[in-house]
Parts: structure tokens; sequence; C-alpha cells
């Protein structure tokens, strides 16, 4: 077990939980309060030209809260290395969920997507587009609760949502025809082709586009043309195929997404997110905290309301909030 320094007497780091592309990612706990967290661990020299992903992942991470977005808790830099604490994801990938039931039920296929649709609906809202939607990219958390993921490819164009990007990136299967052919696209349409792919496999339990050949795997996703099993219902199918429009011009918003029949059958309301302030002071939690360091709560709040929301002390604090929300204990008796 290769000993971090950098994380001595802070987290304790116990199995590798994943490992993707430039990063290891371990699972740990937080020392001071108990909790389990995922540490994403990069070593600089491996990351190359990739480097500018960290960082756009962590500006990115360090802006957004959602309830179902991968939660930063904080980012440790020594001289070789990047580690992320990030909220961590008992239920594992929502893709393994999908096979071990061999394909989901119209019900909890909703529950999940109604998850995804209000995160991406409030990442587009903060002019962020997510660009590389999978369900390797969708976890889950003890509760269940879907998780979204690995932001190292997302996008804030300078000139907001409207404004067009090049880059290709992404898997292939999941990835917009606009983006296949090099066109310049919008990252907002390209995620909403993604979700029509992931709602596709949610009840279907396969993909709507595969194939050995990359070709043509190409070829399937550019003329739009999918098997529509018996099982689907035709609200269901309508939905799809809004999605799945090889035009960007005619696929459906996010936010006639949020209000589709399909969407908010048996709900009582369209999607929504809540643009939860990044931080709000909580005095119990900062009472907690007063009793561990031993300082007025005030000052640990001017502290914590100052910082760059990525240290150790902010990490304690949102753990400890956590573990409130979910009503465990979380004072130190
Ligand atoms: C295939 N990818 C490029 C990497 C893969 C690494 C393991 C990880 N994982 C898993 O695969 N479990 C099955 C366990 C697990 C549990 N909790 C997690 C909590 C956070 C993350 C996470 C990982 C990365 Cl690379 C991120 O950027 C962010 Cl924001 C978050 N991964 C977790 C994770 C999923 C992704």
């Amino acid at each position: 077990m290769v000993r971090y320094g950098a994380l001595k007497g802070l987290y304790d780091l116990e199995k590798t939980i994943g490992c993707g592309g430039f990063a290891k990612v371990k699972l740990a706990t937080h020392i001071a309060t108990g909790e389990k967290v995922a540490v994403k661990i990069m070593e600089k020299t491996a990351l190359g030209e990739d480097l500018p992903r960290v960082k756009l992942e962590v500006e990115a991470l360090k802006t957004l809260s959602h309830q179902h977005i991968c939660r930063l808790y904080e980012v440790i830099e020594t001289e070789t290395h990047y580690f992320m604490v990030i909220e961590y994801c008992s239920g594992g990938e929502l893709f393994d969920h999908i096979v071990e039931k061999n394909r989901l039920s119209e019900t909890e296929s909703r529950k999940f997507f109604r998850q995804i649709v209000s995160a991406v609906a409030y990442l587009h809202d903060l002019g962020y587009a997510h660009r590389d939607l999978k369900p390797e990219n969708v976890l889950l958390d003890k509760e269940q609760n879907l998780k979204l993921i690995d932001f190292g490819l997302c996008a804030k164009p300078k000139g907001g949502m409207q404004s067009h990007l090049f880059t290709s990136c992404g898997s292939p299967t999941y990835a917009a025809p606009e983006l296949i052919l090099g066109n310049k696209y919008l990252g907002s349409e390209v995620d909403i082709w993604s979700m029509g792919v992931l709602l596709y496999a949610l009840l279907c339990g396969f993909l709507p586009f595969d194939d050995n050949s990359i070709e043509n795997l190409y070829k399937k996703i550019l003329s739009g043309k999918y098997d529509e099993p018996s099982w689907l219902s035709s609200s269901s199918r309508r939905l799809i195929r809004s999605m799945l429009q090889t035009d960007p011009n005619k696929r459906i918003t996010i936010e006639e997404l949020c209000n589709h029949p399909w969407i908010t059958a048996g709900f009582l309301n369209p999607v929504t997110f809540v643009k939860k302030i990044n931080f709000e002071r909580d005095t119990e939690v900062l009472n907690t905290m007063s009793a561990i360091c031993g300082e007025h709560t005030d000052d640990i709040w001017e502290r914590l309301a100052k910082s760059d929301r990525t240290d150790y002390r902010t990490a304690t604090y949102l753990l400890l909030l956590d573990r409130k929300i979910r009503g465990l204990p979380f004072k130190i008796t």
C-alpha cells in the first residue's frame, strides 16, 4: 500500500474501487467523521495533456451542488499528485443494476431518469454540458439515489450554452450524430441525445446503437434507426424518438423534457431542480466542529465562507452536514 503523506491523519485509504484512464479511485474513510469517501488519485507526471481536464473537473465540481451530482469535498495537491475527495457511491454503477435486472420497469426507469434529467437541467442552467453521459458515469448511493460523475469532459462554453463546441469527445456509443460528423454542436443538445441512449438502456436493457465495428456503429447512429422492442409503451417510444433525433434542431429541449408527459406520469410535478445555495450555514454542525477544534463557531464559519471550498475544514463540515441530513448522529458526544 503506497502511503500518501498528504492524506496522513486526515483520510485512511482502503481498497481501489476503480481505475479510469489517468486516475485511480480508492475507497477511504474521513477520519474525523468516520464517513466513507472516494479519493480520485492522479499522478501529475502521468496526466500530461489531461491536466486541463482535471482543473476543469475541479472547477465544475466546486460550483455544482445538486443531490444527483457527486459532491466534491476536498482537493489536495502535492508536488506529485492531485487527490480529489468525492462523495462515495456504495450502490455501484447504474449499468450493473440494469444488467442484473435484465431491464428496468417503466416506473423504476422513470424514477432514475427524472433524477438524471434534474441533474442535467441544473448543469445546463449553470451553463455546463457534461458531454460524456453514459451508464458508467451514473452511480447509485446507498439509498439507491442516482449520482452523476466524471466531469472531466464537461464544457462551459465561454459564450454560454448557445455557443458551439468543436472538440469531439466522449464514447462513440453514446455520441450524437453531429459530434461524430465533427460538426459544430451545442453541448446541451449532445447531452439530450446521450440521455436518450441512457433512457433506452434503462427500458430495454441493451443499447439502441451498438456494433463491434466502429464504422458500422457510426452508420447506425447517423441513420438514427434503432429497434423498438414490443414492451416499450407508446409514450416511452415517443419520448425516446424525440431525444434520438439525428437533426439537433428537431431534438427535444431540456425544458420540454422536464415537462414531458412520460416524465410527469405518476408524479405531481414536472422535473425541477433546486439551485441549492452551495453553502448554507448550519449552527448545529458548526457547534460540533467547534467542539472538535475548539474555535468559536463564528470564526469557523468565517473561514469556511471565505475558503475556496476544497480544504479539509470544508470536507469535515459537508460530511457532518450529510450525516445530519441522513439523520445519523453527528454530534460529538
Ligand atoms: C470509468 N471511469 C472513467 C472511472 C471510474 C472509476 C471508479 C468509479 N467508481 C466505481 O466504478 N464504482 C463501482 C465504485 C465507486 C464508488 N463511489 C464513487 C464515487 C465517485 C467516483 C468518481 C470517479 C471519477 Cl473518475 C470522477 O471523475 C468522479 Cl467526479 C467521481 N467514483 C466512484 C466509484 C467510477 C468511475
